[in-house]
């Protein structure tokens, strides 16, 4: 399903989104957090999602167990080495780990900006004992509103140096596009690439404000575009990439089955699409699951998965000359 000579990419991956539940387990007994069970077994339905959420905010609660158990940067550091690890186990050549540092500092108070660099130094450290290559995205949780935003997007720029792009994640409905634009005014400034959750909850109206306002140069997920045809025009005549996360859109209620996944109505508009996995650990899925599944139910040829392995790597927010040695590495391991 997946062609091994090419890169394996994931660029939709929340690194706060996939922390392993036995090291949420482990986490919370070290800093005496109490969980809502009493036997590990038993804890699997509070932290990954049993089937399906009813909608996307049911989705991301199961995410919470896995932030409100960080009660020091020393945490946050392991988990985001441990994410580097879970790259290794799951093939994965290269990936754009996406977080939320006020979202992992929240529930401990922890310094928001001393949470990036914790992060930044698990990921380095990761990617050395795991000769993985990932680069970091940093999200403004727009859940919590703009003055939360605006301090996390501050946190994030005082380390821009080891971050490729800004993110604006959690709840589309509740806090749309257009509120952010000042916010993604300054990312645009200080240089970063810009990605943004759109598309998924809300509609294409969403993935325009997206684009128009905020500049983004990716789409995550974009699941709605498939409504507004000259939105999927425009996606196309711009080389705007989707970054597709099947399972994740059946799971917080974006589709109802992934047979129904646009994504068929995105390739044969030109659109370009990647597959990507959102929360491994929440969904309980890896990377290769998803290609499985895009074969399997939606039918696609194995020509499609391999141009959709390229279209990763083109929609990288790497260098030309990275995204070569990223190919040739890979097929000298063949
Ligand atoms: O599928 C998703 N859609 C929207 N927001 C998400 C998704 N998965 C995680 N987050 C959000 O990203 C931040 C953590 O990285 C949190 O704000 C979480 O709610
Ligand atoms: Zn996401």
């Amino acid at each position: 399903m997946v062609n091994d000579t090419l890169p394996l990419i994931d660029l939709h991956r929340h690194l706060d989104g996939n922390i392993r539940p036995d090291t949420v387990w482990d986490l919370a007994e070290q800093n005496g957090i109490a969980l809502p069970v009493e036997h590990f077994k038993d804890f699997l339905p509070h932290v990954r999602i049993q089937d399906k959420a009813s909608d996307l905010m049911e989705f991301l609660e199961k995410l919470d167990w896995g932030v409100n158990v960080l009660a020091s940067l020393d945490d946050c550091q392991r988990v985001a080495y441990e994410n580097v690890e879970d790259l290794s186990l799951a093939g994965i050549d290269y990936a754009e780990l996406r977080f939320s540092p006020y979202y992992m500092a929240m529930k401990h108070s922890l310094p928001t900006a001393d949470v990036v660099a914790a992060v930044v130094e698990g990921v380095k450290q990761g990617c050395k004992e795991f000769n993985v290559k990932a680069n970091l995205i940093g999200i403004l949780s727009r859940t919590f509103g703009l003055d939360k935003c605006q301090h996390e997007l501050d946190s994030l720029l005082a380390h821009k140096d080891s971050l490729v792009a800004i993110d604006l994640a959690g709840d589309e409905l509740g806090q749309p596009a257009e509120l952010f634009t000042e916010q993604f005014k300054q990312v645009s400034k200080a240089g970063l690439n810009i990605t943004i959750h759109a598309g998924e909850a809300a509609g294409p109206e969403s993935v325009w404000q997206a684009i128009k306002l905020l500049n983004a140069q990716r789409i995550g997920h974009g699941v709605k575009s498939y409504e507004d045809k000259h939105l999927l025009d425009y996606l196309a005549a711009n080389n705007i990439t989707l970054e597709t996360c099947l399972t994740s859109n059946y799971q917080t209620g974006t589709i109802n089955s992934i047979s129904e996944h646009p994504i068929h109505t995105f390739l044969e508009h030109g659109v370009k699409v990647c597959l990507n996995t959102d929360d491994p650990a929440v969904e309980g899925i890896e990377l290769k699951h998803e290609y499985k599944v895009a074969k399997q139910q939606l039918g696609l040829t194995s020509q499609q998965l391999e141009d959709i392995q390229l279209n990763a790597l083109n929609a990288a927010f790497i260098s030309d000359s990275e995204k070569q040695t990223l190919l040739t590495e890979k097929s000298a391991k063949i």
